[in-house]
Order: structure tokens, then C-alpha cells, then sequence
């Protein structure tokens, strides 16, 4: 692998009982690098991140992360590895408060601690107290983030981490996903939102009926309207 990727996809295939959803998926994604993955609806994007990080089980292909092979290892040894994915419905407990759901991802060897996330997430230090269930879509997408990092990620993939929230909502948590990648943490990013998307990313992926059918650096895809057209119908806006 080259010494720069800490994360390189090769080949990847994924079905969910005859359905072919990704035809052979090939990727990469640098140290402390934020790569996003785009497409359409349907096109395979939620099945490519749960396959890295173990909630799908691949049918072909390679993932390795840091130079080890860990296509179809059980999602808890995945994230030992330092691969965390926060899912699109972010997996908050309800019941549990906000500390108590960050004190669950906490790792002894994370340079994460409780501290830190009350540092990035201000939010989520005024709210420790309250049940994750009382919590607002954005503190709940900032909890499973901030929950996350106390897991020690060195891979941190996100799912749609601001559909639905509101713009200043949105801001924030653009910001405060700039301040982690600066911290080093390599960034895979699935998101709707391409504003947010070219604020935040280094490179971009497009991906089509489960196949990479475009790779492009942030500056060439930004001035790419054809492309942006053509594959995710938005060129002209
Ligand atoms: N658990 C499942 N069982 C069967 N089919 C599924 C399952 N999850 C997703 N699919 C199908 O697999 C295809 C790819 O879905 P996936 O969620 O990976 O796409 P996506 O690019 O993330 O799209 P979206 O933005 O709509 O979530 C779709 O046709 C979807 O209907």
C-alpha cells in the first residue's frame, strides 16, 4: 500500500440477497485526507461505508486499512482497528444521558476524552445531563460524533451528518468537522449537502449503479459543471 493511504478499497463487491448493489468498488483515502463519496440515489453510497466498516459483509474485493486486510471482520474488531462509521440515523441511546452515551465509545488510549468533546461540541457540555432522547437532530448528530472520537478513530466515516438539520445547525458542525480533520483524523464523507461537501473535502468520488465512475480533486470538481450534471443533476444550480 502507499505509505500515504490509510484506507484502500479495491474491488469491492456487496449484495443483499440477489440485488448486485456494488460492482467492484475501488478507492482510496489519504492520512488525515477528507474524501467525500457522492451519486444519486441508490447508487450504492450507504452500502460502501457499512461494507468498509463491517455492517454489510462484502461478497468480493479488498479493504485495507493501514495495510491490513479487514474486508469481512465483525464490525466491533473494525472499529478496534480505529475505523468508526457514525450510520445515518446516528445511533443515539434515548434512555442514556449525553455523557453516558459519549462515557460508552470512551477508549483509555483515545486522545479523545470526555474534556475534548465538550471542547469541540460547547452544546454538548451544557447538555450532559439530559437524556439523549431530549436532544435536537444536530446535538444528536454532534453526540454520535463526539462519541465516535472517544472510540479512538483514525478513520472517521460519516453517513449524511446534516440532512435535515438547519443552515447555522449545519455551520457549526462543518466547523467543527474542520477542526477534527485538522487534528489528523482521515475523513470518508457521504453527504446530500454539496455546499458542505466542497467547503470540507480534499477529493471527491461519484458513484454510479455500484461503480466509481469519477475521481476528481476539490478544485477541478468545483469548476466541473458538466460533471455535476451529468452524474448527480446539479450542474446548473
Ligand atoms: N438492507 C437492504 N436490503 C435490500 N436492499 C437494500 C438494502 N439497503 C439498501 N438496499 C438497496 O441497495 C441499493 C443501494 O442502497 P444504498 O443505501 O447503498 O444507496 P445510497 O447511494 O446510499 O442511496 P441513498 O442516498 O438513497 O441512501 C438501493 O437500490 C437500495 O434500495
Amino acid at each position: 500500500m502507499s505509505a500515504a493511504n490509510i484506507l484502500e478499497v479495491e474491488g469491492l463487491h456487496a449484495h443483499y440477497g440477489k440485488s448486485h448493489v456494488l460492482q467492484g468498488v475501488s478507492m482510496t483515502v489519504g492520512e488525515a485526507e477528507l474524501v467525500t463519496l457522492l451519486g444519486r440515489n441508490g447508487a450504492g453510497k450507504s452500502t460502501t461505508l457499512k461494507s468498509i466498516a463491517g455492517a454489510v459483509t462484502p461478497t468480493g474485493g479488498r479493504v485495507r486499512f493501514q495495510g491490513a486486510d479487514i474486508a469481512g471482520l465483525p464490525p466491533h474488531r473494525i472499529a478496534t482497528r480505529g475505523v468508526c462509521l457514525v450510520p445515518e440515523h446516528r445511533g443515539v441511546f434515548k434512555l442514556l444521558t449525553v455523557e453516558e452515551n459519549l462515557l460508552l465509545g470512551q477508549r483509555r488510549d483515545s486522545p479523545w476524552q470526555l474534556g475534548d468533546i465538550y471542547r469541540i461540541f460547547p452544546r454538548l457540555k451544557e447538555r450532559r445531563r439530559n437524556g439523549g432522547g431530549q436532544l435536537s437532530g444536530g446535538e444528536q448528530q454532534m453526540l454520535a460524533i463526539g462519541r465516535a472520537l472517544m472510540n479512538h478513530p483514525r478513520l472517521l466515516i460519516l453517513d449524511e451528518p446534516v440532512e435535515g438539520l438547519a443552515p447555522v445547525i449545519v455551520e457549526e458542525i462543518v466547523a467543527q468537522l474542520k477542526s477534527i480533520k485538522a487534528a489528523g483524523v482521515a475523513i470518508l464523507l457521504v453527504e446530500q449537502n454539496l455546499e458542505v461537501c466542497v467547503q470540507l473535502a480534499d477529493r471527491h468520488y461519484i458513484l454510479e449503479q455500484g461503480v466509481i465512475v469519477h475521481e476528481a480533486g476539490n478544485t477541478a470538481f468545483m469548476a466541473d459543471h458538466d460533471v455535476k450534471d451529468r452524474y448527480l443533476g446539479v450542474g446548473l444550480a
